[in-house]
């Protein structure tokens, strides 16, 4: 039997997979790091930790599974998006790397518009300038740190880098460079002009392949580190959302995603390049060839969750903490919370903005916060779902993953809150499934993504909306769109307090 692996380097964990030919999960695991908040607004990790915890979480994956190493064909990536990691002439890291949730840089994000103009960017990366976006973390560096600017020879993606230090190899592909701002999204180059315009040297930019495409094969200290032959075929990978995407078979039009990870992000397959969404919504290449998505993101969503367990319920596993929530009523007895712990990014790009919890009486218990909690992430999503529906998708039905899916109470809100059909995977997976996938693709096993799609994806469950309830968060829904408007300028206002 042949295997592949698909490493998927999240935010809060690098997870790993190892699948044979019949699509069969043989082993998983995962490692944890951390993330550095130094500022308000700041958020990095170090990209050694991925490293080194990508080496152990494959140890463990090879030992246990207790596969022979010589029979893993092929490895490809899923990663967080967007973050920035810079290396020297001589591929050293120059600094740690600046997250796809750290928002230092609406200043940035202005002086984008005013060297390229608001309507040429959209022309031409199909994106707005957004605080999470690659190229304004480039200029901030740039501006606030020259010394090691000037020391900067290639800027890389996060998956990008693990590859590298995998192969010695650098690469970037369409579906992480489309989150750069420096990619021309349709025509799949990178942008001399933005280059030119912005005064980034265009050879700092990674030569860029397909998701699919071989790159090259491990290294002989990743062999070392991690028990992988040197023959295994190392595949270029996606961005996380893509590869969610692609693992759970969102690869043709009218197919939507819910993915609750860190992040929470509403994702729509588009087979045109050149659809106008005036930047409201993300516009990007997917992970399968001349494909593209729209995306909305909320920038806290599992983040708002695991955020409120650490502070008020430390002890207690997810599955505690919401096995109350089916005993407090839709609308959480009158409690509305909105996730903005760092900012929002759809449809309100907001660096200030900050979070609230509206309503709070003296009768409120744990239970209704925690369900209020999970109401307000769901609203939030729903909003980029209204704007992909306002732009004529009908969406009849959304596949959703990550940590969000596990539990069966926010799936029915998702079905009564988003009034569509909710389905369930069998396997957990998303986003390392969906890299996994392309290295089975890659390495020759299916003609086609959809092919493999076919074996290695089921679902296990669905949930439909109830038209009572539906009804209910229909108001409920209107009275949460108020509150950002309501609390804007007092976040704005109360940004002077918070922890500099
Ligand atoms: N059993 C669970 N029930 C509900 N939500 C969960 C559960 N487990 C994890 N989550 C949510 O999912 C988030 C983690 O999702 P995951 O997809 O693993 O994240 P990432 O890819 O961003 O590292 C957590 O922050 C939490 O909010
Ligand atoms: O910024 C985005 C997408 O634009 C995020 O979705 C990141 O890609 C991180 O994802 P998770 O770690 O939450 O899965």
């Amino acid at each position: 039997m042949k295997y592949i692996i698909g490493i998927d380097l999240g935010t809060s964990a690098v997870k790993t997979v190892l699948v044979n030919t019949k699509g069969e999960i043989c082993a998983e695991a995962s490692k944890n790091y951390s993330l550095l908040h130094e500022k308000t607004g700041y958020s990095e990790q170090n990209p050694e930790e991925w490293i080194q915890q990508t080496a152990s979480a494959l140890n463990e994956l090879i030992s246990k599974s207790d596969v022979r190493p010589e029979d893993i064909e092929g490895i490809s990536y899923s990663g967080q998006m967007h973050g920035l990691v810079l290396l020297d002439k001589n591929h050293n890291l120059l600094r740690h790397a600046i997250l796809w949730n750290d928002t230092r840089t609406t200043a940035q994000c202005h002086q984008l518009y005013e060297m390229i103009g608001e309507k040429r960017l959209l022309e031409i990366t199909k994106n707005q300038a957004l605080e999470g976006f690659t190229l304004p973390k480039l200029l901030w560096v740039k501006e606030h740190e020259p010394e090691i600017f000037d020391q900067a020879a290639v800027f890389m993606l996060p998956k990008d880098y693990l590859r590298f230090k995998m192969t010695g190899l650098i690469h970037s592909e369409y579906s992480d460079a489309a989150g750069t701002l420096l990619l021309n999204v349709s025509e799949k180059k990178w942008s001399e002009e933005i280059c030119q315009l912005v005064g980034i040297d265009i050879s700092m930019c990674p030569s860029l392949v397909e998701s699919s495409e071989c790159v090259g094969t491990i290294n002989e200290e990743f062999s070392q580190k991690t028990g992988l032959t040197l023959s295994t075929k190392v595949f270029a990978g996606g961005a996380d959302n893509a590869c969610g995407a692609i693992g759970a078979g969102i690869l043709s039009s009218g197919e939507t995603l819910c993915s609750i990870g860190t992040s929470g992000v509403v994702l729509s397959y588009e087979e045109r390049n050149d659809r106008d969404f005036a930047g409201k919504v993300h516009y990007f290449n997917h992970g399968k060839e001349n494909a593209f998505y729209t995306m909305g993101v909320t920038l806290s969503a599992g983040h708002s969750l695991s955020w409120f367990r650490d502070n008020f319920a430390e002890n207690e596993s997810f599955e505690e903490l919401l096995a109350d929530i089916n005993n407090v009523p839709i609308g959480s007895n009158g409690l509305l919370f909105t996730p903005y712990l760092v900012g929002e990014r759809t449809p309100h790009a907001d660096a200030t903005i900050r979070g609230s919890f509206i309503g709070m009486d003296a009768s409120h218990k744990k239970r209704d916060f925690t369900r209020a909690v999970i109401e307000g992430i769901t609203f939030s999503l729903n909003e980029s779902i209204e704007i992909i529906r306002e732009n004529g998708k009908e969406i009849t039905s959304i596949v959703s993953i990550g940590g969000g899916a596990k539990n069966d109470s926010w799936l029915q809100i998702q079905a009564d809150v988003f009034n569509t059909k909710i389905i369930k995977l069998s396997t957990e997976q998303g986003p390392a499934l969906g890299a996994a996938m392309l290295a089975a693709y890659g390495c020759g096993w299916y003609n086609s993504l959809e092919e493999c799609a076919d074996l290695f994806i089921s679902s296990s469950k669905t949930y439909q909306p109830k038209l009572e309830n539906v009804q209910v968060y229909k108001q409920l829904y209107a009275l949460y769109k108020e509150v950002y408007y309501q609390t804007k300028d007092l976040s704005k206002k109360l940004n002077q307090f918070s922890r500099k």
